[in-house]
């Protein structure tokens, strides 16, 4: 190839390094030239409210999609967290990046432990919210959206006093901040995905190269768990893959939006766990699913 790759991605901060650790990749591996084109998602124009009511996570993909589809890009760059189950057929992720930390800091406490006594915390992630109130029930859960900078930014001006941001994030934004946590992470939390036309055979064989096996392998497993729930962004899920003994095993969990019920659990199979789990459900929470 002989013009230099055109790589999409969203503008903010993050997005950026991101695409730039792709680009990186693509120098060091294949001595390759590349571009970065900063895309606007629909998602990043709404700052208000919870993405959950506005259209999910096809707000961070649908732009990016488009340009593959247009041929004004030649690879998107993504987080897989923020990247739906199901794909436009015609594309495909054909490589992940070596995962990085997988987990949350709390930022604005030590611990939550340490939290006062119905403290407000801004995420306006359910399953953070599920989770952080399933070992503390006062707490106070509020909308922060916004990208990294914004959420740090609204959380020192006292919009909430406490937040809680993946590792990832931080770390490739220089920022060491915050205090890791050990709950178990969103399904794909700290995996870059690098995603092509899927008749792109040329672009699929240089991006095999930079693919990271283990990360892909598990990254699968957690997506495939998230397809056979058939959550969508308002159900609380948490999962987690790892490779033990060349086997991927994956540790997951639905969660109440009160964080009253949690149903937990580990398989080597994505399906049976979440059937296994939907089964053990109270009626309400299988409500938040379809269900395989
Ligand atoms: N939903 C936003 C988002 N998507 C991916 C990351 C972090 C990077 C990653 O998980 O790889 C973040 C920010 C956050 O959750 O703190």
């Amino acid at each position: 190839m002989t013009s230099p790759i055109r790589i999409g991605t969203r503008g903010s901060p993050l997005a950026l390094a991101q695409a730039h650790m792709v680009a990186d990749a693509l120098s060091v591996t294949h001595g390759l030239a590349s571009e970065i084109v900063p895309i606007t998602a629909s998602g990043d124009l709404i700052q208000d409210r919870p993405l959950a009511d506005v259209g999910g996570k096809a707000l961070w993909t649908k732009e990016l999609d488009r340009c593959l589809i247009d041929g004004r890009t030649d690879i998107s760059v993504h987080s897989m967290k923020d990247v739906e189950t199901i794909r436009p057929p015609s594309l495909v992720i054909a490589a992940m990046l070596k995962r990085a930390d997988t987990r949350d800091r709390l930022i604005g406490a030590a611990s939550i432990a340490a939290l006062p006594r119905g403290a407000v915390i801004g995420t306006s992630s359910p399953r953070r919210s599920a989770q952080l109130l399933a070992v503390r029930p006062d707490l106070k859960p509020v909308t922060l959206r916004g990208n990294v900078q914004t959420r740090l930014a609204k959380l020192a001006r006292g919009e909430a006093e406490a937040t809680l941001l993946a590792a990832a994030g931080l770390d490739r934004l220089g920022m060491d901040i915050g205090v890791p946590l050990d709950l178990l992470p969103a399904p794909a939390q700290g995996a870059i995905g690098v995603e092509c036309l899927a008749g792109r055979a040329d672009l699929m064989r240089l991006l095999a190269a930079i693919d990271d096996e283990e990360t892909h392998r598990c990254v699968a497993a957690e997506r495939a768990f998230l397809l056979a729930l058939g959550g969508d962004c308002h159900s609380a899920v948490a999962a987690l893959a790892t490779v033990v003994d060349g086997s991927v095993i994956l540790r997951a969990q639905i969660l109440s939006a009160d964080g009253r019920e949690v149903r937990s659990g580990e398989s080597a199979d994505p399906a049976e766990l979440a059937a296994r789990l939907l089964a053990q459900a109270s009626p309400a929470l299988r409500a938040m699913f379809a269900g395989p």
